[in-house]
């Protein structure tokens, strides 16, 4: 039966799912990773981005994972005094964007689904952990957890995704041209993807 356009297939790890390692090139647990562009609302230093630090973190099994910082401000309320929801969904599209990444890159989300277990007063400090748990072709299959004022404080919320690998000419063909062209993209090889 054709799916509806309203519901998607399951974000459950697949039985026949394999663990992906972090790519050779990768950094290794512990290092930082730096923003992987100077505008990302969620990763680059932007007054208004959410301005999320990493760390590659430790996997017990050998796996991909990713641990980030984030301090609530008063500008990012929803609720009196509290995080507005969307923006923790927007920090868990970062984060496991983020963990993705290390294993193959470009990723786009094709699904993240959020639980909001506890309120996030603004001032407090989210912990953030997230980590490949299996890949199955172009699809990784993603979980992260949100954590109040310490790495191991109370949950705050979880998330599952669904990311997909897409080529180059995913963005050559529609990312903004000047944007693409800041990048060092030539006019010519966003026509020759358009064409
Ligand atoms: C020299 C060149 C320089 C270029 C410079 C560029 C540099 C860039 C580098 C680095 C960038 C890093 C960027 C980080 C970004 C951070 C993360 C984001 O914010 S991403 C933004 C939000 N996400 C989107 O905008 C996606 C929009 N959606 C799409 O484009 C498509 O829907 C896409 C690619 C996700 C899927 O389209 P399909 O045509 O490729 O794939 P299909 O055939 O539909 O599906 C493949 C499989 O996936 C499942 N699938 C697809 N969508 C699903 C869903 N929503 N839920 C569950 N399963 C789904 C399907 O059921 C199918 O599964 P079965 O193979 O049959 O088993």
């Amino acid at each position: 039966m054709a799916a509806s356009p309203t519901t998607s297939p399951s974000l459950e790890l697949p039985a026949d799912a394999t663990l992906p390692e972090r790519h050779p090139e990768a950094p290794a647990p512990g290092e930082p990773i730096p923003p992987h562009s100077a505008v990302c609302f969620g990763c680059a230093d932007v007054p208004h981005g959410l301005r999320l630090e990493f760390r590659v973190a430790e996997d017990p099994a050998g796996g991909a994972a990713v641990a980030a910082r984030m301090v609530l401000r008063p500008d990012q309320q929803g609720a009196p005094g509290l995080l507005h929801g969307g923006l923790l969904t927007a920090a868990f599209d970062e984060v496991l964007g983020s963990v993705v990444a290390l294993v193959t890159r470009p990723c786009v989300t094709a699904r993240l689904e959020t639980d909001f277990r506890r309120p996030m007063p603004i001032g407090s400090t989210l912990w953030l952990h997230a980590r490949v748990d299996g890949r199955v072709g172009r699809k990784l299959y993603v979980t992260g957890t949100a954590r109040l004022d310490a790495e191991d404080g109370p949950v705050v919320g979880t998330a599952k995704a669904l990311f997909l690998k897409v080529g180059m000419e995913h963005f050559l063909r529609n990312s903004r041209p000047e944007d693409l062209e800041a990048l060092g993209v030539s006019a010519e090889q966003i026509r020759a993807a358009r064409s």
